[in-house]
């Protein structure tokens, strides 16, 4: 762990040696940056007093106790929402090595401040799930929540939602439609979910892809004797996600219930995605960042580490889909981008050495996405400073519930800031990363646009590329139901039931 840069408070360090608190002034002033919110950029000054912004407008004056951070030339923007990430999770015999610990420092390091991480049940109860992972967040140094996996179904787990979304603030819930023999469900059950989510509120979460037809398709890899990262692409094909991308989006019609799409990685999930919404169904797509900038081709790498160190499901696409994804975004057919950070280090991936199946699923992206979504997305021209935002952290705020809380430089809001320099470079390695991870999918990236510091929670916690954490530092989040997905759901469902054609009255009924 020689490349962590960080100090970790309790762990080996002592506060005056790495600094920790010396940045802990309740009063910043951010000066003279270009504010970015969704929906308006401007110059302005921001002031921030125990972690909440208190004003954000043009010279403002302070005292000599406020700590002023020049940002002349420099981007001003809430920080980094990342919706999807899966720290310290148990997954194909390994777990993740970045708890929420170190997985959150190295958001921080790339600019996020908040994550929704998914806690898995145990067993299938929700209650034992949620408990384990309050436990696994007690180290944590930034702002989380959680959404839910539902793997199996019975009274206990439909009473145990309800307690969720009502007392434990968790307002999404996830099914996924693959991994057959672990957590996949089947039909009868998400059609059962779809039901329960809408009635409490909750949003439903789809991993789209058709389990069953994946093993039929690992089996026929392994018959042909592709053992190797590679059969991991080619058992698992865009038609497979498009398949159960449909299928969720046609249930979640029939019971009229908003539905989220996670992991959005091909153009035949993409396409169902946008004929739904063009029909004025609720979907939302979110791709993640390496669906978004990579292709397929390292999992040919003749090195097995090199080409395992891709393998995540859905698999990373061939040339061609990851242009359509950031084209869907930039036309607002795709609404906001995750990470899917879930990373093992070689080791673990050496699991799958003789055989695909058994490479543990999951790439890194929680310290990158900031980065890797302006470099590709803004310096390229394909949107705006103000999409950005957007994209990476107000829309996820108004999904799960939480804007203008987080999401947002608004008086108000939580002080979750970053300062971008559009005119400074970045260069992405696993020497230098934050990640436990020993390898990185994104190694050797230059691009430009840096996010020179974050402010989380009113606390500077990376300037001149140090990091100042402190375990325990951060919050959980409660999400309440009822996000804007379900405005008008139940006039939709009145209007349908006065659209069925009269029953017939007959003599003998
Ligand atoms: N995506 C992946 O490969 N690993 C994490 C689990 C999931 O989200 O499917
Ligand atoms: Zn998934
Ligand atoms: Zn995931």
């Amino acid at each position: 762990e020689s490349n962590h840069q960080f100090c970790e408070a309790g762990i080996g360090y002592g506060e005056s040696q790495c600094g920790i608190y010396s940045s802990s002034s309740t009063k910043l002033l951010i000066k003279g940056g270009t504010v970015v919110n969704a929906h308006l950029q401007e110059l302005a000054d921001v002031y921030v007093e125990d972690g909440i912004i208190v004003a954000v407008k043009p010279n403002i004056i302070v005292g000599d106790d406020v700590t002023v951070l020049d940002a002349s030339g420099k981007f001003v923007m809430p920080g980094g929402i990342d919706p999807h990430t899966h720290l310290a999770m148990d997954f194909m015999a390994s777990q993740t090595v970045d708890d929420f610990f170190s997985g959150q420092a190295a958001a921080l390091a790339g600019g996020t401040t908040m994550h929704i991480d998914f806690a898995i049940p145990v067993n299938g109860n929700l209650m034992a799930g949620f408990q384990a992972y309050q436990n696994k967040a007690k180290v944590s140094c930034m702002d989380y929540g959680f959404h839910m996996a539902i793997t199996k179904w019975d009274d206990l787990v439909s009473r145990d939602m309800e307690i969720m979304v009502k007392e434990k603030g968790i307002n999404s819930f996830k099914f996924f439609m693959a991994y057959k023999g672990a957590v996949m469900v089947n039909d009868d059950l998400i059609l059962e979910g779809l039901k329960r989510c809408k009635s409490l509120g909750a949003l439903a979460m789809v991993h789209a892809e058709n389990g069953d037809a994946v093993v039929e398709g690992q089996k026929k890899m392994i018959e042909l004797g592709i053992t190797g990262p590679e059969g991991h692409a080619l058992s698992r094909p865009p038609v497979l996600e498009g398949e159960a991308t449909a299928r969720a989006i046609r249930l979640a019609s029939f019971v009229n219930t908003p539905l989220y799409v996670v992991h959005v990685m091909s153009i035949d999930a993409l396409e169902e995605i946008a004929k739904a919404r063009n029909s004025g169904q609720k979907v939302i797509g979110e791709p993640v960042v390496s669906g978004l900038v990579l292709d397929d081709s390292e999992l040919w790498n003749p090195d097995f580490i090199t080409a395992a160190k891709y393998v995540m499901s859905p698999p990373i696409r061939a040339s061609g889909h990851a242009k359509a994804l950031q084209a869907a975004l930039s036309t607002g057919l795709l609404q906001l981008v995750g990470t899917d950070h879930c990373v093992f280090n070689s080791t673990q991936k050496s699991l799958g050495i003789d055989d695909f199946r058994k490479i543990p699923n999951g790439v890194n992206g929680i310290e990158e996405r900031m980065h890797l979504v302006w470099d590709t997305m803004v310096e390229s021209g394909q949107i705006s400073a103000t999409d950005y935002v957007r994209l990476t952290s107000t829309e996820c705020a108004r999904i799960f519930n939480i804007y203008p809380r987080k999401g947002a430089i608004l008086a108000g809001s939580d002080a979750d800031i970053i300062i971008l320099n559009p005119n400074s470079s970045f260069e992405i390695s696993s020497s230098s990363h934050h990640s436990r991870i020993d390898t990185n999918i994104y190694e050797g990236w230059r691009g430009k646009g840096k996010v020179e510091v974050t402010i989380a929670g009113g606390r500077v916690v990376w300037e001149n590329d140090e990091l100042k954490v402190v375990p325990g530092s951060g919050k959980y989040i409660e999400m309440p139901p009822f996000n804007y997905l379900f405005n008008g759901i139940e006039k939709a469902d009145a209007r349908y039931l006065s659209s069925l054609r009269a029953p017939v009255k007959r003599s003998n009924s």
